[in-house]
């Protein structure tokens, strides 16, 4: 038995002692490394519909409530304690995020080693993760042009975040986060190692935790939490082993206790018992998991900015950029002005079971686009004297050749992303790379298509994403 499976066997003999529940007679955690899947949970019996799987203890859910690191820090996390300032300048004096403190809170419980309750747990999650704040610059290439910016993958605001508010609290408390151990402390770049150890591990593995009536009296007493969703976050033991994809079939029920329960008719043997992420484009899981799979690319999405447009517009009617510029200038003063649009499908939702039935359409390339498009055709209209008939024709043209031009700003064409993912040598974090560039080569084709039949002006249906413009 290898250190995987020995890591394996004591957390599930953990998890029993300390009062979870785990239908061993129906399932079995096994080592899915071979498919770049870590641990997962598979059926090992036939499993009928709303078959409970297994249950989690509220006392074996790691956060601020049931850790001891925030009744030794009260100041850190209690925000009744906090001076924060009015300004909003300086936040090192706010209370800390459900998510900052629940970094804190996995920091302190790994570094008390075997005197924590959960170490087993902390055992068998990743020492690396193949998300791309961890990659290099070299494998981050192989992203450009695609809507993972290194703005949206955020590795400099994380480390700027964890030096600011993380590495001091342990810094200043070392008796409270060093008490079990004699030894050796951290240095800064090792503490910061683990704070994004951690923080990713958050990521991809915390759950929103939905509260009973009980809970939402402690939070009177001062207790962090999600202050938009008024959710609490915190690592679920077990629960986090589901792996997930597009299609599912197991869901967690947030009880006294949290219920994992089976959605379909019929599980067969040998299934995998999955969960369910959301309707997340594969960059988007990609960001978040480091994994994509097939599934999620009816998510997928693309992002034209505003840059390429404007420059289609100046170029379909000779005109120059500095007098788009003006006129973008004039437009701002009244209209809220978008820099960004979003292009995505109308991908339906999974039914009851998990399951998805719905073929994924795209409907039209972005109504805010067109909205915007024909704004800065009309204020032309003046010097440009464009008539409506001819102004949609000017609208589609411009559209297509702005798609054309998003294209392009990829290093490579979809057909070499396509002989590259039939190599079989090419490295895992480049294929993931390749997935997510040529899903959104092929949506943005798709919107081509749609623009020069003309077809652009079906129902919009599912989520609208809007990003403004600075003015
Ligand atoms: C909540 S954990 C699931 C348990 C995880 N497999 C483990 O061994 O700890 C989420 C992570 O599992 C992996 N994962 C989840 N679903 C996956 C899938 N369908 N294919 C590949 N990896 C997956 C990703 O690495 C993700 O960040």
């Amino acid at each position: 038995m290898d250190n995987f499976e020995k890591a394996t066997d004591l957390f599930l003999a953990w998890f029993k002692a300390e009062g979870g529940e785990f239908r061993e007679d129906l399932l079995e955690i096994q080592d899915l490394r071979s498919h770049d899947a870590g641990r997962g949970i598979i059926a090992i019996e036939e499993i009928p519909q709303n078959t409970t799987l297994f249950t989690i203890p509220r006392e074996i859910i790691i956060n601020v409530r049931t850790s001891t690191l925030s009744q030794k820090l009260p100041h850190v996390f209690n925000p009744a304690n906090s001076s924060s300032d009015e300004d909003g300048d300086d936040d090192v004096d706010e209370p800390l995020d459900s998510w900052t403190s629940l970094i804190l809170v996995l920091m302190y419980e790994y570094l008390r080693g075997p005197a924590s309750k959960w170490k087993p747990y902390i055992d068998i999650l990743p020492l690396t993760f193949s998300t791309p704040i961890f990659w290099s610059g070299d494998e981050l290439k192989e992203l450009d042009g695609t809507c993972l910016t290194a703005e949206k993958i955020g590795k400099r605001e994380a480390d700027e975040m964890l030096k600011r508010r993380v590495l001091p609290v342990v810094m200043q408390n070392e008796s409270v986060f060093y008490e079990e151990q004699g030894g050796d402390r951290l240095g800064e770049s090792e503490l910061l190692a683990l704070a994004h150890r951690m923080g990713s591990a958050v990521m991809a593995y915390a759950f929103d935790l939905e509260e009973g009536q009980e809970e939402e009296e402690e939070e009177e007493e001062g207790w962090v939490e999600d202050r938009e969703g008024r959710t609490m976050l915190g690592m679920v033991p077990m629960a986090d082993l589901l792996n997930a994809d597009a299609e599912f079939n197991a869901h967690v029920n947030h009880g006294d206790k949290l219920e994992v329960t089976s959605l379909r008719d019929n599980l067969p043997i040998g299934s995998e018992v999955l969960n369910y992420y959301g309707p997340l484009p594969c960059s988007e899981l990609l960001r978040r998991y480091g994994y994509v799979t097939p599934g999620h690319h009816r998510y997928d999405v693309a992002e034209m900015p505003w840059r390429l447009v404007r420059l289609a517009l100046g170029k379909e009617l000779d005109v120059s950029d500095d007098e788009l510029v003006k006129v973008q200038e004039m437009l701002q003063e009244k209209e809220d002005l978008e820099e960004y649009f979003i292009l995505e499908r109308d991908s339906g939702e999974p039914d009851a079971q998990g399951r998805l039935t719905y073929e994924p359409q795209l409907r039209d390339t972005s109504p805010e686009l067109e909205e915007q498009v024909k704004l800065f055709l009309k204020a032309l209209k003046k010097s440009h004297s464009a008539d409506k008939r001819k102004r949609d024709e000017v609208h589609h043209d411009v559209v297509a050749r702005a798609l054309r031009a998003k294209l392009r700003e990829y290093p490579t064409t979809m057909e070499e992303d396509e002989a590259l993912l039939l190599k079989d040598d090419l490295g895992k974090r480049h294929r993931m790379a390749v997935e997510v560039r040529l899903g959104e080569k092929i949506l943005l084709r798709e919107a081509l298509g749609l623009v020069q039949r003309g077809d652009n002006d079906g129902e919009r249906v599912g989520k609208k994403m809007k990003m403004k413009m600075e003015v």
